[in-house]
């Protein structure tokens, strides 16, 4: 598999470049298919697969997986389990297992069950706010300025999320110097990141590079993050209009899981698969080992009863079991 990818790309000699202008030497994945991913899924899925998923993905050289969250679970039943999630997982030097967490509530749970990185979140629509967090944007900022005060007092890791960043399902259009004002307001708190979702997918590059523009304007890009989800099949050309803006952190879910509850319509994050095979064929170094992921990313759908919403993982996928049954000398 890794020569056969080998033949089909050529490195560039001097770091990458697209049209003429120099793309990020390297990026962060960061991998949210265990939390953002499965959160949506109406079946329950027992924590030992949850647990197997979130350490496949980790021995595939992600370096963040995002593993749950410690919301409510009346709104998220899915992930009910947090705690045991967490207490499974077994550690790995240099990979990290942010947990999300709305409210003081859902910060003292993930404390207690030993969690080092959290993730607080937002919305740049004022309706999609309180569909999915029962409040409004500002009194939402203020209820986690608390949350990230009391995080970092415990030296725990704080990172951002802002949702809706370009379009809302509730009320459309969002203006890039909302999503910029919201982002500021978590930069402020001290979140080491700001991850700009696109929740519903409806960007364009041009909507979602007219937002991480106004976003640079009060967020250094080394700290912003870009979380597109594909419902309208834009997620890879969204990443690569944030990567040409220099955002040098991407999400992704492993085969493209997910959606959120509270965002009707939503499909799952751009896959994983999908976003290291275009950074492999641009040159731009990701650290993920590819046949590792597409294990994975069997592993989860076989779990699930799906297919892979992944073309690339997909391609790959048929590519390696077709290398698997030819002889040694073919697949060289
Ligand atoms: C924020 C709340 C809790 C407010 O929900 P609320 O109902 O307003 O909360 P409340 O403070 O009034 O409490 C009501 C009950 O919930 C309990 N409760 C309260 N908090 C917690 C907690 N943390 N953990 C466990 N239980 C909790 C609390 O103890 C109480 O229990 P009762 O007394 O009735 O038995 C709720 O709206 C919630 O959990 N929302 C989360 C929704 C969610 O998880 N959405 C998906 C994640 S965001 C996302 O996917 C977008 C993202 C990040 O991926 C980026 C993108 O794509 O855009």
């Amino acid at each position: 598999m890794r020569r056969s990818l080998a033949r089909l790309f050529s490195t560039p000699a001097a770091g990458p470049v697209f049209l003429g202008r120099p793309l990020p030497a390297s990026v962060t994945i960061v991998e949210v298919g265990p939390r953002d991913g499965l959160q949506n899924e109406a079946t329950p899925i027992p924590t030992a697969t949850k647990v197997e998923l979130i350490e496949r993905l980790a021995a595939a050289g992600l370096p963040v997986v995002e593993a749950t969250s410690f919301v409510s679970p009346k709104w998220v039943p899915q992930l009910a389990d947090a705690a045991q999630v967490l207490a499974q997982v077994l550690p790995r030097p240099g990979v990290r297992y942010p947990v999300l967490t709305p409210n003081m509530k859902g910060l003292e749970n993930a404390l207690a069950a030993g969690s080092r990185e959290v993730a607080i979140f937002t919305a740049a629509s004022e309706a999609f706010n309180r569909a999915n967090t029962n409040v409004g944007i500002d009194d939402s900022l203020r209820r986690l300025a608390d949350v990230a005060a009391a995080a970092q007092a415990e030296g725990v890791t704080v990172r951002g999320y802002v949702s809706c960043v370009v379009g809302c399902p509730y009320q459309g259009h969002v203006p890039p110097q909302e999503a910029a004002r919201v982002a500021q307001a978590l930069d402020q708190m001290g979140c080491y990141q700001v991850s700009m979702g696109d929740t519903t997918g409806v960007g364009t590059p041009a909507s979602v590079a007219a937002m991480f523009e106004a976003c640079t304007k009060v967020v250094p890009v080394s700290r912003l993050a870009a979380h597109m989800h594909d419902t309208y099949g834009q997620g890879l050309a969204n990443i690569l209009a944030a990567l040409q803006l220099g955002v040098a952190t991407l999400d992704a879910s492993v085969a493209g899981l997910g959606g959120c509850p509270y965002a009707r319509g939503a499909t799952g994050n751009v896959a994983t698969e999908d976003v290291v095979y275009m950074l492999e064929g641009m040159g731009v170094a990701h650290g993920v080992d590819l046949p590792a992921l597409l294990g994975a990313a069997d592993f989860v759908c076989g779990a699930l009863g799906r297919a892979s919403g992944s073309r690339a993982g997909t391609a790959l996928a048929r590519r390696r079991d077709k290398e698997a049954g030819a002889p040694a000398t073919a697949a060289a």
